[in-house]
This record gives structure tokens, C-alpha cells and sequence, in this order.
């Protein structure tokens, strides 16, 4: 088994994480470190795992030394770099997935989005954000038609913003709500524009359900196109992807939360057929986070992309 550390376990997408690890048949989480669980076990969150295993303090310095492992950082932006720095002196051969944005602009790291990657992780992964891949998804097929910007108008659940209290993940201030924020600079347009080398103008808003996320991007066209063609190219980019699913209907939300997949579909083309609109639709916690994570170490271990991910499969869902 390939020894696992995560620190920052506590979180919304550290959960997700213990439990993609306690069914995963090649990696075993060795160690788990979060301020406030620091001496609980972490069997208590995840049953499945054991019941010997506790929290640890997060502390860079005091990091195990996993020479031939990997270490998971799904910590709040911004806090990455001391973690990375002890992990070069410890282990630095080890695999490390950071899945803040700190490293997403770094060249040195490899960006990991699986489906849309020109080559293998090397052993410093980058973990895209959860609209960023969203995007991509239904953006990259179309690249070499794009004219202009393109536009994208987000919608996430509020797990998206953490557990750290602010209005973008109160129930009270989202219910019956849709709430704008970053509507121009959000770090994911960047991070976007940066990936496809296409401008994009993002707009995104939090909504009153925990999970799941849905982006329309509005793109427009260097030449009319048919909608057969449309679907054809989207079919064709993401047939070997089985994380990706492709359907005529616009996504819903609902229908990919809980799942480790994204889906793409709404085709709509303007009267001129040179205005596309498609919709794509993740569960942020899963595919805009852990599931991706996990796709990031298997190839990073020279394993099935896919092992310990059942493509199918709803996972148990947090609230
Ligand atoms: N939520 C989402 O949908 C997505 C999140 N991400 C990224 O993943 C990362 C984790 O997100 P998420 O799980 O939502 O965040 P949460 O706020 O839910 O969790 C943050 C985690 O970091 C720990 N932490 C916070 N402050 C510190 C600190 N000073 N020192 C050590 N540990 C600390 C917390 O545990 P404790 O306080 O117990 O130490 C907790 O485990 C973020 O970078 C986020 O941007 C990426 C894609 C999607
Ligand atoms: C609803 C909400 O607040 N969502 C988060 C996106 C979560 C994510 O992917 O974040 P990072 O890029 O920081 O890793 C946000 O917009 O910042």
C-alpha cells in the first residue's frame, strides 16, 4: 500500500478525501491533521477507516516522512508553501496534490486536469479549481472555433466557499437567494484564460444548496456550425473520459451531486449558428476537488486513472 498524509482533514474536501482513501485499493491513509480534530479518530468521520488512526496537529515541521508516498494539502489558500517547503526536505521525492490555488500559476507544478492534461503528473500536482474544471470541460472542445471572450455564468452550491463563516456558506443569508460575488477577476478566470489561452469573463454566485455546481458558457463562433457537429466534437473529445458524460439536455445539479463525474450537454446554438451555448455540470467536493485529487495520484502512481473512483457510483453525501 502507497502511505498517504492529508493535511487539512477537517475540511469539506478533506472529507471527501478520507473516504475516497479508506476505499481506495492502493492507497492507505497514514496520517490525518486538523487543528480541531487534533487527538480525535478519524474512524469518527469515516467509519471505515481505523479506528487507531487520529488527528494530528498540522504543523509543516512535524510532517511523517512518506519517501515513497504522497501527501494531500486541502488547506485554505494562501497556506500551502510551508507544507511543501518541509515536504522538500523530509520526503522530496514524495508526491505532493495541493488542492488550493497556490501552485495553479506556478510552472513548475503540474496541472492536474485529467481529461484535458497534454502529459503525465510529475510529483508536484496542482489540483484545479472546481468552476476552473467546469469550464474547461465545456470550453476545450471548441477552442479552435472560438472568436472573442468567452463568457461564463457560475453557480455553486456553498460548500464551494468552506467552512471558515462568511455570507457565501450562511444558510440563512443564501436561503431563497442567489448571491453574486467576483463578477470580473475571480481567480478561476485567470486560472481558465491561463489553461485554454482564451480569454474569459466569468461571473460567479452562491445559492442556497450545500453541493454541486453548474457553468453556462456563452461562446462565440469564428464560422457557423450545425448542432450535429457540435455534438459530434464533444462526443468524440470525451469518448475515451469516463468521468466526463455528454448529453443532448442541459444538466442539472441535483443530478450530478453526490457523483464523481462532470456532465456537459445544452447544446443551443443562435439563429446565425455562430453563438454556442453549452452547460457543464460538476459536484464541486468530488470532481472539482477530491475525485480529481484521487485521478491526480493514480497517475502519479502509474495506476489506473480511475482506481478506487467508481464512475457510477453516488457517494454518501455530507448534508
Ligand atoms: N470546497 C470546494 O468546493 C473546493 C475547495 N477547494 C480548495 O480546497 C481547499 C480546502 O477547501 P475546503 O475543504 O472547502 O475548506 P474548509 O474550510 O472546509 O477546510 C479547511 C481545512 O484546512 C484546515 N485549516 C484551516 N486553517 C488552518 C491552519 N491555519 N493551519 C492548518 N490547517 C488549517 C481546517 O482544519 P482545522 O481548522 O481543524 O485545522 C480544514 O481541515 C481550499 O484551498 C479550497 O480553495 C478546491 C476545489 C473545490
Ligand atoms: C462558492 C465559493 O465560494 N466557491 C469558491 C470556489 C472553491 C474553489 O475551487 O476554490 P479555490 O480556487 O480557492 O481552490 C470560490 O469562489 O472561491
Amino acid at each position: 500500500m502507497i502511505p498517504v498524509s492529508l493535511v487539512g482533514a477537517r475540511g469539506y474536501v478533506g472529507l471527501e478525501l478520507m473516504r475516497l482513501l479508506a476505499g481506495h485499493p492502493r492507497f492507505e491513509l497514514v496520517h490525518a491533521a486538523s487543528r480541531e480534530r487534533a487527538g480525535q479518530s478519524v474512524s469518527d468521520q469515516v467509519p471505515a477507516l481505523p479506528a487507531s488512526l487520529r488527528y494530528s496537529t498540522p504543523v509543516p515541521e512535524a510532517l511523517p516522512a512518506l519517501t515513497s508516498g504522497a501527501y494531500v494539502l486541502a488547506l485554505p489558500n494562501g497556506m500551502a508553501g510551508a507544507y511543501v517547503e518541509a515536504i522538500g526536505k523530509i520526503a522530496p521525492d514524495a508526491v505532493v496534490i495541493d488542492l488550493s490555488a497556490d501552485y495553479r500559476f506556478d510552472p513548475a507544478w503540474h496541472y492536474g486536469l485529467p481529461e484535458l492534461a497534454q502529459s503525465a503528473p510529475g510529483h508536484r500536482i496542482a489540483n484545479p479549481g472546481c468552476y476552473a474544471t467546469a469550464m474547461q470541460l465545456a470550453v476545450a472542445p471548441m477552442l479552435d472555433r472560438i472568436e472573442g471572450p468567452v463568457q461564463c455564468f457560475g453557480v455553486s452550491g456553498y460548500s464551494g466557499a468552506g467552512t471558515t463563516p462568511s455570507p457565501r456558506n450562511d444558510p440563512d443569508a443564501l436561503r431563497d437567494n442567489l448571491m453574486p460575488y467576483a463578477l470580473a477577476g475571480h481567480v478561476h478566470e485567470r486560472e481558465v484564460a491561463r489553461q485554454l489561452r482564451v480569454p474569459v469573463e466569468f461571473m460567479p454566485h452562491v445559492a442556497p444548496h450545500f453541493r454541486g455546481l453548474t457553468v453556462t458558457a456563452n461562446m462565440h463562433l469564428s464560422a457557423p456550425i450545425g448542432i450535429d457537429e457540435v455534438l459530434d466534437i464533444y462526443r468524440r473529445r470525451y469518448a475515451k473520459a469516463p468521468l466526463v458524460h455528454v448529453q443532448d439536455a442541459a444538466p442539472l445539479v441535483r443530478d450530478n451531486a453526490g457523483r464523481h463525474g462532470a456532465t456537459v450537454g445544452g447544446f443551443t446554438l443562435s439563429d446565425d449558428a455562430r453563438r454556442l451555448v453549452v452547460v457543464a455540470t460538476l459536484d464541486n467536493l468530488l470532481k472539482g476537488a477530491a475525485t480529481q485529487a484521487v485521478q491526480n495520484l493514480n497517475l502519479a502512481f502509474g495506476l489506473d486513472s480511475l482506481a478506487g473512483i467508481d464512475a457510477l457510483a453516488s457517494t454518501e453525501t455530507v448534508a
